[in-house]
């Protein structure tokens, strides 16, 4: 059913055969050509998968709001989560509330999906919906005009390239496992291999080459996906080697896949863009000006829909017994006093209206913590949480604690 807006507006689903029209509106407001044949084809099996908010202005469709669903790894498990994408509203129709209304009909429609998460486009748009910084990732740089210099020996067996198929049918397995040890991790199917990590054209950039995707041992005990760009002598501009994922079971392995991207011919320098902030090759390298760390940022953005049950859905490092105040102006039924129990595996947090809170988050910043990226200590030294009880914060870290940092390389 239509839900109005006092302006007039409305929102329904998008019907499926208006996902052409809704493409059409979305690379207007991107200020975007539409892509190849392919990459369409893409868009609109994304679309056709997803939850589809529009915002009608009479017949026209003025914003639109996808809701792709998937499962994201938490701390001991998978919890059900809207990937949200698509945020779009027309030139003609902004700051009348558009975005705010789509917000509210994902929220109303995806209620049993406990979590949702999104990539911003502009990092002061999400917050007052209630997401906080769910991941957050740093870019590496290695000069590699020079072989690279590691105080680790690197795994010494050879390292292979893989084809297509080959990528597909090994690497699924692989990856799904690395998403059991670390948080904040969507599960890929077999098309997000084929249509989003090994499509022969960058989005970004024309000028590299198609994925390349190495391997080291049998069974798989790492990997990388890169691609390569010449280098422009006129603009002493080096060949590059980008790397968009590195996966490795052990410190040797990494080291072996960072030692063979650093040592391409005619490549003088290997960006990797989204690394994990834990990503241990900055502390391998023997010299620090050779491997830099030259930005953090916030990676996926994540709201929790339903407080309690992805509460109650993650594990545990430590036993907690904690009151919690959560503030939430858009989702009341988050908001209140609640007993936090945990110990390992199980977890409740029910209404306890009468106790005295320990901490009061607010709704962004309890996601913020809640993959275990960001300390609540932190949160507290900010401002941004109130410790009623002194070493709470302490005790509530303790338990969200993770062996690996939360990290998200899927951009969606
Ligand atoms: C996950 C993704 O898809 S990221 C892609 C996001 N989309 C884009 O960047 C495309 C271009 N921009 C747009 O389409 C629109 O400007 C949107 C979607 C960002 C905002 O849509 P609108 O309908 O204008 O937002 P709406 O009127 O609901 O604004 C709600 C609030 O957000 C604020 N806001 C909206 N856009 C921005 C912005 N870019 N920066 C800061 N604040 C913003 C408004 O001021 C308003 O604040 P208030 O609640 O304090 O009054």
């Amino acid at each position: 059913m239509d839900q109005e807006l006092a302006s007039g507006l409305a929102f329904r689903e998008v019907q499926e055969a208006d996902i052409d029209v809704a493409l059409d509106h979305a690379f207007m407001v991107f200020n975007e050509k539409p892509p190849g044949a392919a990459r369409l084809e893409r868009h609109r099996e994304v679309l056709r998968g997803s939850l589809r908010i529009g915002a009608y202005d009479g017949p026209l469709l003025v914003g639109l709001l996808a809701a792709l669903p998937f499962t994201l790894s938490v701390p001991g498990g998978d919890v059900p989560c809207s990937g949200v994408s698509f945020v779009t509203v027309s030139p003609t129709h902004r700051r009348r509330g558009v975005l705010t209304g789509m917000m509210a009909e994902l929220f109303r429609r995806s209620a049993d999906r406990p979590l949702a998460a999104l990539w911003a486009s502009e990092a002061a748009i999400y917050g007052r919906y209630g997401y906080g910084y769910g991941t957050y990732a740093a870019t590496v740089e290695i000069d590699s005009r020079r072989p690279l210099a590691l105080r680790i020996a690197p795994d010494e067996r050879p390292v292979r390239l893989l084809g297509k198929e080959e990528t597909v049918k090994l690497l699924g397995p692989y990856y799904d496992a690395t998403r059991a040890s670390r948080p904040g991790r969507p599960a890929r199917d077999e098309a997000m291999w084929r249509e989003e990590w090994l499509v022969d054209t960058d989005e970004g950039d024309d000028d590299l080459t198609a994925p390349r995707v190495v391997a080291l041992g049998d069974p798989v005990a790492g990997y990388a996906v890169y691609r390569t760009k010449c280098g422009d002598e006129d603009a002493r501009t080096p060949g590059l080697v980008r790397v968009d994922e590195l996966e490795a079971d052990t410190p040797a392995v990494a080291a072996a896949l960072w030692r063979y991207l650093a040592g391409i011919d005619l490549t003088g320098v290997v960006r990797a863009w989204g690394r994990p902030e834990d990503d241990p090759l900055p502390l391998m390298a023997a010299d620090r000006d050779q491997v830099r760390v030259t930005s953090r940022f916030p990676a996926m953005w994540l709201r929790l829909v339903d407080v309690r049950d992805a509460m109650e859905r993650r594990a545990w490092a430590a036993p907690v017994d904690l009151v919690l105040e959560v503030r939430d102006d858009r989702l009341p039924a988050n908001a209140g006093v609640r007993r936090l129990v945990a110990d390992g595996g199980s977890c409740s947090f029910r209404p306890e209206e009468s106790a005295a809170p320990d901490l009061t988050f607010d709704v962004r910043d309890l996601a913020t913590c809640y993959l275990g990226g960001t300390r609540a200590e932190h949160l507290v030294r900010a401002g941004l949480v109130a410790e009623h009880t002194p070493g709470a914060a302490a005790a509530l870290d303790a338990a969200l604690a993770t062996e690996l940092l939360p990290h998200t390389s899927e951009e969606f």
